[in-house]
């Protein structure tokens, strides 16, 4: 691991003496300093911090809070390792949150990776908090959809085609495992601009799915929601996050999210505006005994492919067809992830010369995208040949 460059400002700092190096279970007191805020969600907060393992002379030390002059620990300035981000969530709830033990399963470029995890008691309101210690990046999709857009213009192509890639990637591993993510959402995918590189975050509602048992419907981001999900399905499949992915690819092209709902249920009639009333097998299958609006008035004139044509009217033809493939109504239908990265869409990327520019360099680089290991080759199986 590296140790940071520069010294992070001064802010909260504790000792912890029972942090838990992912890797190895290993169990160890660190020192640990936290100087800022970069998220917040509905289940907790997210901090930038560096950590040190804790000397031999901080033993006398018990665990300190972060409310107390911690000037009595030993502190070596050069020994700082991060940056991360800290999650921190309460440990006790009513909701299940998978998410430290589906982080302790997996291990993937395009996933953000676990290094330390603790639970520690918070001084201000004297509850228990569980602290997921993970890599640290700069930015998000939402954000760099943001920076584009606020100067009119996209995400250049050859980036949307190594951020979407990349989140293919992601999914065609959790799905090798039936872990569906359920939360596929600009927000939740991490980007470093500099590198090109993307990690998908926020698995706080991730859950390994097992065929024919009911899970809840209510779950995933409502502009994002796949169409199953809307109506009220409870055997959902790793599908759901394939629309997910549909929803983030058409955002980066519109610079906006392509399905805003109002109200959950005014969700599925801003999909029927795009691909047409749901037909009845999609209800039946979906949910059989679904009783809201099945919007079956057809809100546009024309074909669904003129449609799509004249939604992504400056995109190129080979994402619009990748979108048609991905944005259906039935999940059984959906490009899995595998189609997903054979598609044409993605040739230029699979050159031997690939290179892109980060945004504002001069320099281009190379960027290791088809590193497949031997687990995704299995998964991708007769797929091989083509990525
Ligand atoms: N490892 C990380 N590196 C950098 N930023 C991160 C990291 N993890 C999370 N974030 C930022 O913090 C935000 C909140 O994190 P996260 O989504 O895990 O929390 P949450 O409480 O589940 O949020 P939400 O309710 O929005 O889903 C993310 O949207 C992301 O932008």
């Amino acid at each position: 691991m590296e140790s940071s460059s520069t010294e992070p400002p001064k802010a909260i700092e504790y000792l912890h003496k029972q942090v838990y190096e992912n890797s190895s279970s290993k169990c160890e007191a660190m020192v640990i300093r936290e100087y800022k805020k970069i998220g917040s969600g509905a289940f907790g907060t997210v901090v930038e911090a560096v950590l040190q393992p804790a000397t031999n002379e901080n033993d006398n030390v018990g665990d300190t809070s972060e409310d107390v002059n911690t000037d009595q620990l030993n502190i070596d300035e050069e020994k700082w390792l991060g940056p991360f981000a800290i999650k921190r969530v309460p440990a006790q709830t009513d909701y299940k949150s998978r998410e430290l033990e589906i982080l302790r399963i997996v291990n993937h470029p395009n996933i953000i990776s676990l290094k330390y995890f603790f639970e520690r008691i918070r001084v201000k309101d004297n509850k228990m908090y569980q602290n997921l210690v993970m890599e640290c990046l700069p930015s998000n999709l939402q954000k760099e959809i943001k920076y584009y857009r606020i100067s009119k213009y996209t995400i250049p192509y050859p980036h949307m085609k190594a951020y979407t890639f990349q989140l293919t990637r992601a999914m065609l591993y959790l799905h090798g495992f039936g872990i569906a993510h359920r939360d596929i959402k600009p927000t939740n995918i991490l980007v470093d601009p500099s590198k090109v590189c993307l990690k998908i975050c926020d698995f706080g509602s991730a859950k390994k799915l097992e065929p024919n048992q009911a899970s809840v419907s209510y779950i995933c981001s409502r502009y994002y929601r796949a169409p199953e999900l809307t109506v009220g399905s409870s055997v959902y499949t790793t599908m759901i996050d394939i629309w997910g992915l549909g929803c983030v690819i058409a955002e980066m092209f519109l610079g906006k999210p392509i399905f805003q709902g109002q109200t959950p249920e005014l969700q599925l009639r801003e999909i029927s505006k795009l691909l047409g009333p749901p037909p009845n097998s999609f209800f039946f299958k979906a949910n059989p005994n679904y009783r809201g609006n099945m919007y079956t008035t057809k809100l546009f004139t024309g074909t669904v492919e003129e449609r799509f044509r004249q939604i992504f009217s400056n995109s190129p033809p080979d994402a619009i067809d990748l979108l048609m493939q991905i944005l259906v109504y039935d999940p059984e239908q959906r490009a899995s992830p595998r189609r997903v990265l054979c598609h044409p869409f993605f040739n230029e990327l699979k050159q031997k010369d690939f290179k892109v520019y980060p945004r504002g360099s001069q320099e281009p680089i190379t960027l290791d995208l088809l590193k497949f290991t031997p687990f995704e080759w299995e998964l991708l199986g007769p797929y091989q040949d083509l990525v």
